[in-house]
């Protein structure tokens, strides 16, 4: 295999789909992957990851544009592809009467140079519910079988199509550990979700897809980095939001109160908090259920896809 981290194992370039009757679900899109890292495909409903994500695996030609698999057109050069990558569908659709092992071995038979299916079993956790018939597998369960399935041939480069919808936190967490160390053997990852804190775990660059197009692009600090911090604390009777330092003085851009509850934003979110608590020690005031934090990739998600919905929104990229 080759080693090279900076190499490109995927590259995306002016990318389109257009389905039958002519409605264009991908309009031209540019991202590329590098060896080893984990890449997440965020958007809106119908934005368009499926379709993207099918490109990549070959399950369709572009409209138009380019689109390269380690090196290779998925499309045309199939056969090359396919034994070298780990498709994990939406759906896995299995015979429900199998057992989980039978289930595996069937699926090895199909791939070239497969791991013992005991092997990728127990990475998935699933080593102790081999005997188990798939109609018996919980949901979580029946994902972590997708999974298993989508890793018998070792593959270099992985698409987990949102690998955890219907987990519950615990087997969602599982997962993202999972799909963490898969990273750290080399494996090259691109994921899409609708679970922001997914992407925010996991993904060390993502993009925003927003009907067909790409609104913004980066690592996960770097999307968020346009978004204000939040200060948010409640005022002990007696106090009100005009006995607070002059607030543009504290570098906040915005406020609002809500009864005793004040909430500040800022773009400088040390300054503005030590001067917050510096006043309220020398005053002697103690704030209540003080929260201080950095915007998340929720924040920043749902400013994009409102602004893109209003169609202000011009696609941010950050440097690679
Ligand atoms: N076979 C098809 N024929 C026509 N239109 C399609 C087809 N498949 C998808 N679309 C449309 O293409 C757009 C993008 O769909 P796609 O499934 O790629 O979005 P998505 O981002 O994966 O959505 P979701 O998050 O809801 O899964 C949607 O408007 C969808 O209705």
């Amino acid at each position: 295999m080759e080693t090279n981290e900076h190499e490109h194992v995927i590259e995306v370039t002016d990318l389109r789909r257009v389905y039958g009757g002519g409605f264009e679900a991908v309009r031209g899109i540019d991202f590329s992957v590098r060896r080893g890292e984990i890449f997440a495909l965020l958007g809106t409903n119908g934005a368009g990851k499926t379709s993207t994500v099918e490109l990549l695996e070959g399950l369709a030609a572009p409209a138009g544009g380019r689109v390269r698999v380690l090196g290779h057109d998925p499309y045309t050069d199939r056969a090359v592809i396919r034994p070298r990558t780990g498709v994990m569908l939406q759906e896995g659709g299995f015979p429900s009467e199998l057992t989980v092992a039978e289930t595996a071995r069937m699926w090895a038979g199909c791939v070239s140079g497969a791991r013992p299916e005991e092997e990728v079993l127990t990475l998935v956790g699933l080593g102790t519910r081999t005997g188990v018939r798939v109609k018996q597998l919980s949901g979580g369960q029946r994902r972590r079988l997708d999974l298993a399935l989508a890793l018998l041939g070792d593959p270099e480069v992985l698409f987990l199509d949102e690998p955890t919808t219907g987990l519950d936190p615990e087997g969602r967490r599982e997962t993202w550990e999972l799909v963490s160390a898969l990273r750290d053997r080399g494996t090259t990852v691109l994921l899409t979700t609708h679970y922001l804190e997914e992407a925010e775990f996991l993904a060390d660059r993502l993009a925003i897809m927003h009907e067909g197009r790409i609104a913004a692009t980066g690592t996960p600090a770097e999307v968020t980095a346009s978004e204000p911090s939040r200060i948010t604390f409640d005022l002990p009777e007696g106090y009100f939001a005009g006995d607070l330092p002059p607030l543009a003085e504290l570098g906040v851009s915005d406020h609002t109160v809500d009864g005793r509850t004040v909430r500040l934003h800022t773009s400088e979110l040390q300054r503005a908090a030590t001067a917050l608590l510096v006043w309220a020690d020398r005053a002697g005031v103690e704030l209540h259920r003080l929260d201080v934090r950095s915007a998340s990739l929720e924040e920043a998600f749902l400013r994009i896809a409102k602004e893109a919905a209003a169609g202000t929104v011009t696609t941010k990229e950050y440097a690679a």
